[in-house]
Parts: C-alpha cells; sequence; structure tokens
C-alpha cells in the first residue's frame, strides 16, 4: 500500500521572554502555536521568575546568545511566520530585524510588549525607537494594545478616530498592518473592540468584556493565534478572525490558577470548538 503523503508542517517562530508562569511570553506561544496545529520554535530574549502575583526577575539573555539562537532556527528550520514579544533591548531588536532580513523571514507579527499587566518594565524605554525603526518596517502586523499605540506614535487616543488615526501613522511608520486592540479602552464597558487597518480599510471585532481578572498573557496568546493562522497560509483578516475565537474563548473558560492575574485556557478553543 502507497503510504499518505506527509502532511505539510507549517512552523511558527516566537522571539520572546519565558514566563515561569506558563501564561504569558514563550510559554503561552508555544502552546497556542501548538493548539492551532503548528509547529512552534523558540528565541529566548530573556528569563523572567514570574507568577500571576507578577514580574520578581528579569535576566536578559546576551546578544550572543540571542544570535545563536536565531542562526540555528535561520539555517535549518525556516519559519512560514515569526512573531516578537519581549525584546528587552536595542541589541536584541536589531539582531531580530538583521535575521528577518538575512533569511527573508516572512508573515512578521510584532507584539510590541513594553510593560507587564503587573507594572514592570519588559523593553527599556531608549529601545522603542529602534523597534520603530528597524522592526516595524519589517512587520506585516503590529499588535499594540492602546497604550503601546500611544508611546509608538506618541499621540494620545481616547476617541475611536483617535485610534483610527494612530492605526495610519503606523503604516505611515512602515507597519503593513495594524491591529489595535481594545482591551485598555474604558470607555466601551461591556465591549472590547479589536480594530485592524491593512493601509487601506478598517475591520472590527467586538466581542463581550468579559468580566475576569484572568487576563494574563491575552496579548501573547493573541498575536499568537494570528501567527499560527498566517503560517497555515490564511490572509490576514481570516488569521485575526481565528485568533479572535481562539482568545475570546481563553479568556472565557479560564483555568481559575494562581493567587493573582491568572492565565487563560489555551484548551479552551479545541475543546469548545468543532476541528
Ligand atoms: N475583559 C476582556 N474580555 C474579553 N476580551 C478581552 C478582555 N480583555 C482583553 N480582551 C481581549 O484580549 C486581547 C488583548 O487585549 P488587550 O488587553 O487590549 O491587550 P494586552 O493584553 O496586550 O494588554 C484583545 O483581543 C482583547 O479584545
Ligand atoms: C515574558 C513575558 N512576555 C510578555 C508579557 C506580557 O503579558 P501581560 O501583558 O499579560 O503581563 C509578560 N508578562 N511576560
Amino acid at each position: 500500500m502507497t503510504p499518505a503523503p506527509a502532511p505539510t508542517i507549517r512552523k511558527a517562530l516566537t522571539i520572546a521572554g519565558s514566563d515561569s508562569g506558563g501564561g504569558a511570553g514563550i510559554q503561552a506561544d508555544l502552546k497556542t502555536f501548538q493548539e492551532l496545529g503548528v509547529y512552534g520554535m523558540s528565541v529566548v530574549t530573556a528569563v523572567t521568575a514570574q507568577n500571576t502575583l507578577g514580574v520578581h526577575a528579569v535576566y536578559p539573555m546576551n546578544e550572543q546568545a540571542v544570535q545563536a539562537q536565531l542562526q540555528a532556527i535561520g539555517d535549518d528550520l525556516p519559519p512560514d511566520a515569526v512573531k516578537t514579544g519581549m525584546l528587552v533591548d536595542a541589541s536584541i531588536i536589531e539582531a531580530a530585524a538583521e535575521c528577518v532580513v538575512r533569511y527573508g523571514w516572512r508573515n512578521l507579527v510584532i507584539d510590541p510588549v513594553m510593560i507587564a499587566k503587573g507594572g514592570s518594565a519588559l523593553l527599556r524605554q531608549e529601545a522603542v525607537s529602534t523597534l520603530t525603526n528597524k522592526l516595524l518596517p519589517l512587520s506585516a502586523l503590529v499588535t499594540p494594545n492602546i497604550p503601546e499605540a500611544e508611546e509608538l506614535t506618541g499621540m494620545s487616543i481616547v476617541t475611536l478616530s483617535d485610534r483610527e488615526e494612530a492605526a495610519r501613522r503606523l503604516c505611515q511608520m512602515g507597519a503593513r498592518g495594524v491591529l489595535l486592540k481594545g482591551g485598555h479602552d474604558p470607555s466601551t464597558q461591556d465591549l472590547v473592540i479589536d480594530m485592524l487597518y491593512d493601509g487601506r480599510s478598517f475591520r472590527f471585532w467586538e466581542n463581550k468584556r468579559l468580566d475576569t481578572r484572568h487576563t494574563h498573557g491575552t496579548g501573547c496568546t493573541l498575536s499568537a493565534a494570528i501567527t499560527a493562522g498566517l503560517a497555515r497560509g490564511l490572509e490576514l483578516p481570516d488569521a485575526v478572525d481565528l485568533a479572535e475565537a481562539f482568545i475570546h474563548a481563553a479568556i472565557a473558560h479560564s483555568l481559575g490558577i494562581g493567587a493573582g492575574q491568572g492565565p487563560t485556557n489555551h484548551f479552551a478553543y479545541r475543546s469548545t470548538t468543532k476541528q
């Protein structure tokens, strides 16, 4: 009997920090890739000692350690999509940007992680300009929350038209697409509205705002799910559609673990959706 052809393996890479508590960072990304049927790979930029109560310590990797991991992936395991999370400082951003160019990596999703929900800095302030100058122009999508979009654009975002203006500016700064997330918008009390801008038109995803403290790693999980969708060959709006369903299920069915701001449930999408 002729064996069935091997399914095409799609590979996704995350360049991010390790969260010992498993809810955000590398761990959230790899769980999301796995749940969405994509082979996950990682470049660790920092080790954090973290749990649901906060970030207790940050140990950045040195530049050579990051470069060696990037090169190991680039020389042997070309990813179908790449995402970045916690990038720590300018030298790590430059190393990541250099490899995106050198290896021709496509489908780059930037989650411009700056400050953890508990308030700890995950990116040096002086590295923001390196992120915008070196990495943003290489991206298929950037996924800021409202404070991150304010920091990247230098404008304050209060109204929906401010959001649209911020997204336009991010595209002018070089991003091909922008998903401006609405979790931090106090004006939409019952709804969370995420907005996608592809340089031409806007599209909105409205979800019920869930009353929960378990939102640790939501941004990481959402951007990882988009990356998995792109790795699987979906068009950007379809990848966002998939990711919105994934994150909404993950928040709605939280695991309820930890004494503080707990993780989302990465199993929920698979267990509540007919595959
Ligand atoms: N309370 C909530 N209920 C439902 N969805 C939420 C809630 N908080 C955040 N989300 C969703 O989680 C994702 C991350 O949103 P946001 O909180 O804005 O970003 P970040 O996690 O980067 O701070 C978005 O898709 C947003 O719509
Ligand atoms: C390693 C790492 N990466 C990203 C986040 C952001 O996640 P959150 O905004 O939910 O704190 C985090 N806390 N830790």
